[in-house]
């Protein structure tokens, strides 16, 4: 392991050079912070020492502070384990340092990092250098005076903008603004830094203190409208997240009180923010994006990626032409197969409509689309497919086609040609029982849009080989997506645990509850949408295709609601013909439609569930509860069965392919955190009352049972792994 210290030489200029030595992004460990303010306080007493240097080892000046401790402080509860970082080491050793301290910045400044360089006297960085403060992302606020010192530098609204979306900038920008005092070449930067403190000893340039500026602030007045305009945002966009409020207090703290007085406020919201269940769920996703792309037998063998050039994708419809644009918007040459020139234009007119459409939102140049659009080849036959490196079927859920088409490619790609599914339910060995390629397929699952969502599921058969699943996870990073490999079962990992989202939404409205006040508990909680807007918005067709395939799957734990097959025979077919549950007006929010209660009625009498003929009486956390207890329990059945490599996968797979709140740390950790025993015992008086549904998995009472989390690893699961 490499090591973690602070290094300090002093020049025969006088200089001392204090450089933080923590690989790979210099995140300021408690033995750094320790180590820095020992090197400090040795610099200012040697009389040797004129002037300092600050630097970050490896051309990364540091990533901020180490986000391990964060961790610590979540499961102890201790929040004295985090140091007194803010002003005993940034005001009254850096800032208030009689000598001049320097911060020479390369590659990135972050958090904690960006931090000690606004403490320094002046900041000097090289080109394209990233300086952000993205604690907000971890559920935190900046801690080491970031709230007050950056409004000092860069003006009030550029850093708020910067804090509350933790937006970073480079360096460039930062120059301009007044956050960096000059741009140098990398093999300049040192020389650069020293003679800048030297020349701030000698007088020839200021010594300045951020915390002590007032004159990028402005007017009392122009403060209050910039900060009041921040929270209504925040009110909007992250009414959730109480963080966000929080930094906007704190900022307004020190223009009202000045920065010190800021400062002090800081560092006791922090303490209390960190202990938060938004910082926990946040911080715990931080880690979990990370271990994701840790898959053993896989990444830990020493196989080498090998590059993917031009792919095939079979299917030019919605989720063929979504994935094809993935691809050619990173460079990657397609050939995009239909079966009649109808269909592949139609399919070729799609991609064109998904990269164009990019540009109109000023997320690509017209340039970049162009050559995207040059990357993609439009086939009807499979002469073109003798030198793809990977074939991604996506035609209709139909397994005979899937079957054929499979033997087909089998015999026209070359032998190390990746042949992978979109299908988003279907066994992977059903599709590829007549092939002899068995080792060469995967399963390759985009959510739709496939070119917008960012999750990709990977599923692995018992053959498929460890180098092909490293190909795929490589191309999925290659196209921006995040991969995580899961095990083959109905729905896959993400599919799987949901399908009881929408069922027990159903079967809620069956017991009398209404729809809408369903979907507004859900949205509440921070999903996008609620249950009946989804199903408005992805089509009534889609519910009852998935819906029979989970029935015959799981019928021991399914509800087949009469409702959806009602809402067809009624003419409605979501927001696809303007008929759904709600009404669809261009340029205004969706409404609840009226129009939709009698068939709803008409529905229940069908199903017959109300417990005496009368609507059951549930509080909005009983909703929250039978809805989302439910999805736990199907987790717990996938995790159960080894089909995730970890909890926290599962985690990542539900905000990434569900839009689960990541505040909220993902479906499993969210349920760790409510409390399993709660979970178990809910979901057991529910089966009581309404059927099997509800009745809690093994997994789940036997980890209620033993006191155990969810998320804690269980040896008997490493035995029956899908992975
Ligand atoms: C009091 C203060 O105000 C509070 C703070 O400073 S909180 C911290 C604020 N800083 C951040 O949020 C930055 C977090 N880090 C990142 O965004 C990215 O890691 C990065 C942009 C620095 C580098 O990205 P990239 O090169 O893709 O590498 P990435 O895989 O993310 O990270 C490399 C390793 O460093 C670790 N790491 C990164 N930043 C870290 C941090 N601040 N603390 C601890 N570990 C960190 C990662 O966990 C990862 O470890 P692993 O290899 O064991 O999985």
């Amino acid at each position: 392991m490499a090591e973690i210290r602070v290094n300090m030489e002093v020049g025969s200029d006088g200089v001392a050079v204090i450089e933080i030595c923590n690989p790979p992004v210099n995140a300021l460990a408690i033995p750094i912070i320790a180590g820095l303010k020992e090197k400090f306080d040795e610099a200012t007493t040697r009389g040797d020492v004129r002037a300092i240097v600050l630097t970050g080892k490896g051309g990364r000046f540091s990533g901020g502070f180490d986000i391990n401790v964060f961790q610590k402080v979540h499961k102890t509860g201790d929040v004295s384990l985090m140091p007194d970082v803010s002003v005993d080491l940034v005001v009254n050793t850096i800032e208030d340092c009689k000598k001049p301290v320097v911060a020479a910045v390369e590659g990135l400044a972050l958090g904690g990092g960006l931090e000690l360089a606004m403490g320094c006297h002046a900041r000097i960085a090289t080109p394209k250098t990233q300086l952000g403060l993205p604690e907000l992302t971890l559920g935190v606020i900046p801690g080491f005076g970031g709230t007050q010192r950056l409004p000092r530098l860069v003006g009030l609204s550029k850093a708020v903008q910067m804090m509350l979306l933790s937006k970073s900038i480079m360096s460039e920008e930062g120059n301009k603004l007044g956050l960096i005092d000059a741009i140098v070449s990398n093999g300049e930067l040192l020389k650069v830094s020293r003679q800048w403190a030297l020349d701030i000893a000698e007088k020839r340039r200021p010594y300045m203190r951020s915390l002590h500026r007032t004159d990028k602030l402005g007017s009392p007045a122009e403060a209050r409208e910039i900060l009041k305009t921040a929270r209504q945002q925040a009110k909007k966009t992250a009414p959730n997240m109480p963080q966000h409020f929080v930094c906007l207090d704190v900022i307004e703290e020190g223009i009202v009180r000045g920065g010190y007085n800021g400062v002090l406020k800081e560092a006791k919201v922090f303490k209390d923010l960190v202990l938060s269940d938004t910082s926990k769920g946040l911080v715990h996703v931080f880690f979990a994006q990370r271990a994701i792309s840790k898959v053993p037998h896989v990444t830990d063998i020493g196989l080498k990626p090998r590059h993917v050039k031009k792919v095939a994708v079979i299917g030019g419809g919605l989720m063929g032409s979504g994935i094809a644009t993935a691809l050619i918007l990173s460079n990657i040459h397609v050939v995009l197969k239909e079966i009649s020139p109808e269909y592949l234009l139609k399919g070729i007119k799609l991609i064109e409509a998904n990269v164009r459409s990019l540009v109109a939102k000023g997320k690509l140049t017209p340039d970049k689309a162009e050559r995207a659009l040059s990357m993609l080849k439009g086939v009807l036959d499979y002469s073109e497919f003798k030198d793809v490196d990977m074939v991604i079927e996506a035609v209709v859920e139909n397994i005979p086609l899937k079957q054929k088409i499979f033997t087909d490619i089998e015999k026209e790609c070359p032998s190390h040609c990746i042949l992978a599914t979109n299908t988003s339910t279907i066994d992977l060995n059903l599709i590829g029982e007549k092939t002899s390629s068995q080792d060469h397929i995967i399963g390759a699952h985009f959510f739709s849009p496939a070119h917008i969502m960012p999750l990709l599921e990977i599923v692995r058969t018992e053959k498929t080989s460890a180098q092909v699943i490293l190909d795929l996870m490589a191309v999925g990073k290659l196209i921006k997506k995040v991969p995580v490999v899961v095990g083959n079962c109905t729905g896959f990992a993400v599919n799987r645990t949901f399908f009881p989202y929408s069922q027990s939404a159903h079967l809620l409205v069956h017991l009398g509850v209404d729809p809408f006040r369903i979907d507004r508990v859900i949205s509440s909680f921070g999903l996008p949408m609620g249950p009946f807007t989804l199903q408005d918005l992805s089509g009534y067709g889609v519910a009852i295709a998935v819906g029979k395939i989970f029935t015959d799957a799981f019928p021991d734990r399914t509800f087949h609601t009469p409702l959806i097959e009602l809402l067809i025979k009624n003419g409605r077919n979501g927001k696809n013909n303007g008929k759904g549950y709600y009404i669809y007006e261009k340029g205004s929010n969706p409404k609840p439609d009226p129009s939709v209660l009698p068939i709803i009625e008409e529905s229940r009498r069908l199903a017959n569930l109300m417990p005496g003929g009368k609507p059951i009486s549930v509080t909005d956390q009983e909703i929250l509860e039978m809805i989302l207890f439910s999805v736990v329990n199907e987790a717990c059945r996938v995790l159960d069965d080894g089909v995730v490599v970890r909890a926290s996968d599962l985690d990542v797979a539900s905000i990434l392919g569900m839009s689960f709140p990541s505040y909220r740390g993902g479906i499993v950790f969210w349920a760790d955190l409510v409390g399993v025993n709660h979970v178990f015992t809910s979901l057991k008086k529910w089966s009581q009352l309404y059927g099997n549904f509800f009745k809690p998995s093994r997994y789940l009472e036997e980890r209620a049972e033993k006191g155990m989390l969810l998320s804690d690893p269980s040896p008997s699961t490493a035995s029956r792994s899908r992975l």
